[in-house]
């Protein structure tokens, strides 16, 4: 009997298992229905990052200024149908992220998650999907150009809490800063200059024309304990209008949402608008300190504050769009997400334009000075 050799297939080379890389992008969070207002509100307000009260006070305060605001917050969403388009949104910028940094290295394999700060998802549901996909590593990425402390600061406070209930330790980098990135500059100069030129065709001959950087306003103190956002929104500017490379080109910095009585950074948005009328200019208001579109972009500035200016007698109101998942902004991005990757376990401050901040980042890792107050509070 003939007996037949089983020969096995010749062996195929395993293909090396990808790293998998999770980059999650915080960013605040907003209602997605009038239902959820009040509790999202009571989460911003309760959060020790935000009202730098010891418990006992911010609790029932913070609570009680959410209560107040729900009315007037809850007319704003409702302008937009009843909830905030920044998740979408926030999910639109990760699905195109994803796919860049897929395209752009094959030894990886990236997923971007959201974890927003005061609404769904939270970070203890992204931590958990994290767990879930069993990253090999995490990079943090905050979609806010400039650090805060409110802002920043508090969403890396909540992450690490909810990544130490769950036991989720892997290697960790986060952006901490990005305002004066070259690639992002150029991007969202090169949308701003478009902007600039369409509202210029569009401003009668002889009447000037004004951009109004509006960054979201903070309250004075906040900064006066160190937090460098007001400083990196001015280093971002002077960015922009570098990158712009328009001769005389008129402008100005103004801070918008002031939400509390206590004094804000200063000049208001209102101010500057004021002042335009008065120099009879027309204006172009550039969101500096956002790049998606959500409700103080699409109420405040394009109802609110265009209502104002033209009660004012601002001879033009024009809005430049935030970048949302512009690929020029997109590719910017990503090739952070590849630097912070390649930089050890180095903070990301180290390429705020190839220089270290030279400011104290109060609540920034990369410093390791902590936040002023008690960890950030974990909204339910
Ligand atoms: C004391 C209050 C607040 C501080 C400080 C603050 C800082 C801050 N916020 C952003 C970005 C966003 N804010 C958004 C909404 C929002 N912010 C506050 C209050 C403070 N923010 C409130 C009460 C609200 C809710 C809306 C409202 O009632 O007007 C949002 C999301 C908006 C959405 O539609 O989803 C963003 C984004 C920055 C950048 C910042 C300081 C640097
Ligand atoms: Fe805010
Ligand atoms: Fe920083």
């Amino acid at each position: 009997m003939c007996r037949r050799i089983m020969q096995s297939p010749p062996a195929r080379p395993t293909p090396a298992r990808k790293t998998k890389v999770a980059v999650v992008l915080f960013n605040l969070g907003g209602p997605d229905s009038p239902e959820a207002v009040r509790p999202f509100l009571t989460n911003l307000f309760t959060d020790p990052a935000i009202f730098r009260l010891p418990t006992v006070l911010r609790e029932p305060l913070g609570r009680l200024v959410a209560w107040r605001r729900t009315k007037a917050a809850t007319e704003n969403y409702a302008i937009l149908g009843g909830r905030s388009p920044l998740l979408p949104l926030t999910e639109e910028q990760g699905s195109a992220l994803q796919a860049a940094l897929n395209e752009d290295e094959e030894a990886i394999e990236a997923r971007c998650f959201v974890a927003m700060r005061y609404w769904h998802p939270l970070s203890d549901a992204t931590a958990r999907a994290v767990q879930d996909w069993d990253a090999d590593e995490i990079v943090l990425l905050p979609l806010y150009p400039q650090f805060s402390t409110t802002t920043t600061g508090s969403s890396i406070t909540a992450w690490a809490e909810a990544c130490r209930k769950i036991r989720l330790e892997r290697p960790t980098r986060t952006l901490c800063c990005w305002h004066s990135d070259d690639d992002m500059l150029k991007a969202t100069a090169l949308g701003l200059k478009r902007a600039y030129e369409q509202a210029r065709a569009e401003v009668p001959e002889g009447t000037g024309l004004r951009i109004l950087f509006s960054a979201h306003g903070l309250p004075e103190t906040i900064v006066k304990q160190g937090d460098p956002y007001q400083w990196q929104v001015e280093q971002m500017m002077a960015g922009l209008v570098e990158a712009m490379g328009i001769e005389g080109l008129d402008f100005q910095l103004c801070y918008q949402s002031r939400v509390t009585p206590q004094k804000w950074l200063a000049p208001s948005t209102e101010t500057a608008l004021e002042k335009a009328a008065q120099d009879k200019v027309a204006v172009l208001v550039h969101p500096i300190a956002f790049v998606s579109e959500h409700s103080e972009t699409l109420v405040e500035l394009d109802v609110e504050y265009r209502e104002l200016a033209h009660k004012l007698g601002v001879p033009g109101y024009h809005r430049a769009p935030t970048q949302n998942s512009d690929p020029a902004f997109i590719a910017s991005l990503a090739r952070l997400v590849q630097q912070v990757r390649g930089a050890g376990e180095r903070r990301l401050c180290s390429f705020a334009g190839g220089r270290q901040c030279p400011k104290v980042h109060t609540g920034c890792p990369h410093t390791g000075v902590k936040p002023p107050r008690a960890a950030a509070k974990v909204p339910a």
